[in-house]
């Protein structure tokens, strides 16, 4: 019996590695996006962000060697299993539905620029 979160296949020290390997990742970009190539959901997150002209860093899951563990480190991190799973500036946002409730919501592309994922102050051309 663990946790909750608990994987069998994953002992506590690889789980601790990988943690710290996602967090430095996310701490390091000003938007990441944990993807799956496959899942409609991240491209439709991936191509939001585009549009807006975000640079953002994109990890997809099901291309990593350790892609299994990463989203289970996730999952003990932010409560949440499924990718997309979107950080920006450092803080989870959440999955495709909480980016484009944000987006509705007019709180996306003033996040997008705190973060410096876009540029604040952009040049007139
Ligand atoms: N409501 C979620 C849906 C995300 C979702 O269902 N993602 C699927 C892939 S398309 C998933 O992560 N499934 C579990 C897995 O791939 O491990 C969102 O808005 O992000």
């Amino acid at each position: 019996m663990g946790s909750m979160f608990s994987s069998p296949q994953f002992t506590k020290e690889q789980m601790e590695i990988t943690l710290t390997k996602a967090k430095q990742i996310v701490s390091s970009n000003p938007v990441v996006v944990f993807s799956k190539t496959y899942c409609g959901y991240c491209t439709r997150v991936k191509q939001l962000l585009s549009q807006l002209g975000a640079t953002f860093k994109v990890i997809e899951l099901d291309q990593e060697s350790d892609g299994d563990e990463v989203q289970q480190a996730l999952l003990e991190w932010t409560r949440q299993r499924t990718v997309p799973n979107v950080f920006i500036g450092g803080e989870h946002v959440g999955g495709c539905d909480s980016v484009l409730e944000k987006h509705q919501q007019g709180k996306l592309l003033p996040m997008l620029k705190d973060a410096a994922a876009i540029p604040n102050n952009p040049a007139k051309v």
